[in-house]
C-alpha cells in the first residue's frame, strides 16, 4: 500500500496518476461500519479494475470546527495503526490529508474539484453520512458537484441490535471498559499502541514484576479494569494480564497507570515499542488492605487468564 501525506494546497508530483475508486472518510477505529464502505469500495475496483484508494485526514475534523476537550480529541486508531488496518483491508493507495482550517474552508467545488477529480477517481464512495465543504454538504449533494466527472457510490448504515455502528458507540465502550461491546462493533479485538517505561520498582518485589505503559499520543485508554491481554514486545507475541488503574492498594490520588504482568516472560525491556490487544475484562480495581491480599489476587487473576485463553481464545497459546 502506498501512503501519501498531503498538507494543502498540495503539489500535483505527490498524486499518483493511476485512475482510483477513491473511497472517503475519517474512519477513526475502521470499525465495521467503515469496514462496510471500504468493501462495497473494493468490490467496486476489482469490478472496473481500478485500484482502491482511501482518503482519511491526519485529526478528527472537528479539532477545526470548534473545540474539543484533551480526552475527546483521543482516537481508537492512531495513524499508524489505521494504516495498517487500511493495508489489512486491501487498500492500494492511502491519502493522509492535514485536516487544516485552509483545507476545511474549501468550496465544495474547489474541494471536489481538487480532492476527487484531481486525485483521479472514477468513482467516490463513502457513507451516508459524510459531508464536505464548509457548509457541510452532504452525499445528496455530491452527483450535483460531480458534474458527470465520476460516479457517486452512498453506503447505507450499518446498524447492531437496532442501533447505528459508529465509533462514538465505541468510544463509549471503551470508556466503560466493556471491550468485549467495543471488539464486536469493531470486528476485531481493541488495540493500543505504545511503549515500556519505568513504573515505582514495586511489581518485581511481590512477585509480579509489571512492564508500565506509556500509551501513543492520543490514543483512547481503556477504562479502570484489570483485563486479559495479548501483548507484543520485540516482534514477538504474550500473553498477559493487564491492570488499568491507579494502584488503589498503596496510596489515594495516584495516577492512572497502564500495568501489564506478561505470563512466562522474564526479560527487561524498558523503551521497548508495544502492541497490546485487549480481549476479556475480568473484574475492577480493588482496594487491599495489604500486599499480601493483592498477591492473592494476582495469583487468581494469573488463573483466570490462562483459563481465559484456553477456553476461548486457544489458537494463541503457543
Ligand atoms: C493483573 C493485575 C491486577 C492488579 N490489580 C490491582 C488491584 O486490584 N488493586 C491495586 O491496588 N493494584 C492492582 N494492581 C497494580 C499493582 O498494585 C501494581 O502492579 C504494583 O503496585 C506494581 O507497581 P509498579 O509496576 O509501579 O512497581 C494490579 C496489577 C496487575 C498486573
Ligand atoms: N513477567 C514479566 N512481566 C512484565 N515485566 C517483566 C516480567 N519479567 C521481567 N519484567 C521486567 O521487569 C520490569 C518491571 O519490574 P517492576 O518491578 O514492576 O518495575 P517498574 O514498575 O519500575 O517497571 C518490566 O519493565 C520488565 O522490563
Amino acid at each position: 500500500m502506498d501512503v501519501v501525506r498531503i498538507h494543502h494546497p498540495y503539489s500535483v508530483k505527490q498524486i499518483k496518476p493511476e485512475p482510483v475508486v477513491l473511497t472517503l472518510g475519517f474512519f477513526d477505529g475502521v470499525h465495521r461500519g467503515h469496514q462496510a464502505v471500504i468493501g462495497r469500495a473494493r468490490e467496486e475496483a476489482r469490478k472496473r479494475h481500478l485500484r482502491l484508494a482511501v482518503m482519511t485526514f491526519n485529526q478528527h475534523p472537528s479539532l477545526v470546527f470548534h473545540q474539543l476537550d484533551r480526552r475527546s480529541a483521543t482516537y481508537l486508531t492512531t495513524i499508524p495503526e489505521k494504516i495498517d488496518r487500511m493495508a489489512e483491508l486491501g487498500v492500494d493507495l492511502l491519502y493522509i490529508v492535514d485536516f487544516t482550517s485552509a483545507f476545511a474552508n474549501l468550496a465544495p467545488e474547489k474541494f471536489v474539484k481538487q480532492y476527487i477529480v484531481d486525485l483521479h477517481a472514477q468513482v467516490a464512495v463513502a457513507g451516508f453520512d459524510y459531508t464536505f465543504g464548509p457548509q457541510r454538504a452532504g452525499m445528496a449533494d455530491l452527483p450535483q458537484f460531480a458534474k458527470g466527472r465520476f460516479d457517486v457510490i452512498q453506503v447505507g448504515q450499518l446498524n447492531q441490535n437496532a442501533e447505528k455502528v459508529s465509533s462514538t458507540r465505541i468510544r463509549q465502550a471503551i470508556d466503560v471498559g466493556d471491550i468485549d461491546e467495543a471488539a464486536s462493533l469493531l470486528g476485531y479485538p481493541y488495540h493500543l499502541l505504545g511503549t515500556v517505561v519505568h513504573g515505582e520498582a514495586r511489581g518485581r518485589t511481590i512477585g509480579f514484576p509489571t512492564v508500565n505503559i506509556r500509551p501513543e499520543p492520543y490514543s483512547r485508554v481503556p477504562g479502570i479494569g484489570i483485563y486479559a491481554v495479548q501483548i507484543k514486545i520485540c516482534d514477538v507475541w504474550y500473553l498477559g494480564m493487564a491492570s488499568i488503574g491507579r494502584n488503589i492498594t498503596f496510596g489515594d490520588d495516584r495516577d492512572v497507570t497502564i500495568e501489564i504482568y506478561i505470563l512466562n516472560f522474564g526479560k527487561m525491556v524498558y523503551g521497548e515499542p508495544v502492541e497490546i490487544v485487549w480481549y476479556s475484562r475480568l473484574r475492577g480495581e480493588v482496594k487491599f488492605d495489604s500486599a499480601a491480599g493483592l498477591i492473592d489476587q494476582l495469583k487468581l487473576d494469573e488463573v483466570a487468564t490462562r483459563d481465559y485463553f484456553t477456553q476461548y481464545r486457544g489458537e494463541l497459546l503457543s
